[in-house]
């Protein structure tokens, strides 16, 4: 994620007030910024702006304005947005050195105003934290996912787990788009798939599914929506920290996004405080509430965490967990759509490998290359996580013999990676048989480990798992039914549109035929 946009970050009103009173504060930051030590130099960069630093050339599409000035930097580059130096990350090595190789230097996360607003300060993955405490609540998240997404236990029965809720929302969609078709048509898929990956989070963190016409949820999912605009528009604050103390209407809004999301999983939060029973743990929220009371501050010989701390890992679970996997499953249903070819032949490869008496399952994913093959082009094509969360260094450090301070705010760029000529032959071609052996039937992966879609390192995604399985077994139900197409003269444009996750622009424009009569799985 970064923090620029397509929207114009900073007002006109707002620059003129900033203007005056920080040209001073320009010069003081630049006069106390950490010198260079000796034999060492800082990155190079483009020359920008005083007080606006690069913000007007990063005002439309950063991902391929920082794709373009990496070529004539290169991999590692630093641009200015407002007073704030931002260091840029591209090619695949040089963010496996940073990310991986000097993990730890490369593991925190900016000290960002409009972070402090998301989960109340406490969250997993926007906190500056990155200590014993993050190390703790990460594992702590990452044990509760795969307890209640794929490991039956005594404690956790199958029918709570994530491939049955896939499989029931995957099931609804179909009958869905069936009736829709009839009554309208044509379609736009995206209001009805978010609600069902929705379920899918809201399932494993709060037991509970959602009716799709749901007035809370559905008002809950669009907040999201606008929380990705909201933030990849960015506050003009993060930047230029005086501005913090004038008003401002994007930072207005992202407050209020957070404060409606907040009371929204404080609701639930609070309703499983009261119905709790520790001999009958029913999802996530369940099972944090549990770890508070086993181990409450201090009783914890390791790591002591606050309950608050615990607890608003859930607000990280629930908030990430359906605008990625939605917007992935979007941008798979318009590339099936606009190549009847390859969905053609993804439909074989189920009709041969599971055939039409029984629903895909998870277990059927390592043999079908070829739809694995499409999930890993749709990622590396589309790249809608254009930019990682940005990180920030924990401690001054040298990268490809540059010198980066303690403290420095980097952007990771996805984007380039995906669509880097050095790593890819015809990188804007949409061809799922690049990731595949001469033969095509297995998944080649030296090349499907140079996708960058999760990020990398200890900030990887935490939810990567779970992401890849909803895609496929969403994907391969929808497909193994129905076939997609476009309303003819339909006009669709999939220029990415910029954001936290990027979209194409929504259409009512898709078409369904069914495949075969509908059966129910066994
Ligand atoms: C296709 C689906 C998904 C994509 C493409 C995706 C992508 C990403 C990316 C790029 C990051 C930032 C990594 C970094 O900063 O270096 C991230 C972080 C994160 N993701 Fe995902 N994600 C997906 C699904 C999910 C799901 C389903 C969950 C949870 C249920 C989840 C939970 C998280 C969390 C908690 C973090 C923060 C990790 C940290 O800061 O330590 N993600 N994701």
């Amino acid at each position: 994620m970064s923090l620029m946009g397509s929207q114009g970050i900073v007002s006109a009103t707002e620059l003129l007030l900033a203007g005056a009173v920080f040209c001073l504060v320009f010069l003081l930051i630049q006069s106390l910024r950490q010198r260079v030590p000796k034999g060492l130099q800082s990155p190079p960069g483009p020359r920008g702006f005083p007080i606006l630093g690069n913000v007007l050339e990063l005002r439309k599409d950063p991902h391929l304005v920082l794709t373009r000035l990496s070529r004539l930097y290169g991999d590692v580059m630093e641009v200015r947005i407002g007073t704030r130096p931002v260091l840029v990350l591209s090619g695949l090595d040089t963010i496996k050195q940073a990310l991986v190789k000097q993990a730890e230097d490369f593991l925190g996360r900016p000290d960002l105003h409009s972070f402090q607003y998301i989960a109340d300060g406490k969250s997993l993955t926007f906190s500056p934290d990155s200590g014993e405490v993050w190390r703790a609540r990460r594992k702590l998240a990452q044990n509760a996912l795969k307890t209640f997404s794929i490991t039956p236990s005594p404690r956790v029965s199958s029918c709570c787990l994530l491939e049955e809720h896939v499989s029931q929302e995957a099931e609804y969609l179909v009958t869905k788009f069936l009736q829709l078709m009839e009554e309208e048509k044509s379609f736009d898929p995206y209001r009805y798939l978010v609600v069902s990956v929705a379920n899918v989070i809201c399932a494993m963190c709060f037991g509970k599914r959602h009716d799709h016409n749901d007035q809370e949820l559905l008002s809950i999912v669009n907040l999201n929506n606008e929380f990705g605009d909201a933030a990849a528009s960015g506050n003009p604050a993060d930047f230029i920290p005086l501005l913090r103390y004038l008003p401002s209407r994007t930072m207005q809004l992202f407050k209020d996004i957070n404060r409606r999301f907040n009371s929204f999983v404080h609701k639930i939060v609070q309703e499983h405080y009261t119905s709790f029973d520790k001999e009958h743990i029913r999802d996530i929220t369940d099972s944090l509430i549990e770890h508070c009371q086993e181990y409450s501050v201090g009783e914890d010989a390791h790591v002591p965490i606050s309950n608050k701390k615990i607890i608003s890992i859930v607000y990280d679970l629930f908030g990430a967990g359906f605008d990625t996997v939605t917007t992935a499953l979007s941008w798979s249903l318009i590339y099936v759509a606009l190549y009847p070819d390859i969905q053609k032949r993804i439909q074989e490869e189920l009709d041969q490998t599971i055939g039409q008496e029984r629903r895909p399952r998870l277990s059927d994913r390592g043999a079908l290359p070829y739809t694995e093959a499409f999930i890993l082009e749709m990622f590396r094509h589309s790249s809608f996580v254009p930019f990682t969360i940005p990180h920030s260094t924990t401690r001054a450090t040298v990268l490809n013999g540059y010198y980066i301070p303690k403290d420095t705010c980097v952007f990771v760029n996805q984007w380039q990676v995906n669509h880097d000529e050095k790593l890819w032959k015809e990188p804007s071609a949409f061809n799922p048989e690049r990731f595949l052996n001469a033969a095509g039937t297995e998944v080649n992966r030296t090349e499907s480990d140079k996708v960058m879609t999760f990020g990398l390192g200890k900030r990887r995604c935490l939810g990567e798992s779970i992401g890849r399985w909803e895609v496929f077994l969403f994907l391969a139900t929808l497909l193994q039914q129905l076939e997609f197409s476009l309303r003819p003269g339909a006009e669709v444009d999939i220029t990415p549109q910029y954001g936290l996750t990027m979209k194409y622009k929504r259409c009512d424009c898709f078409q369904i035929k069914q495949r075969f009569p509908v059966k129910s799985s066994p």
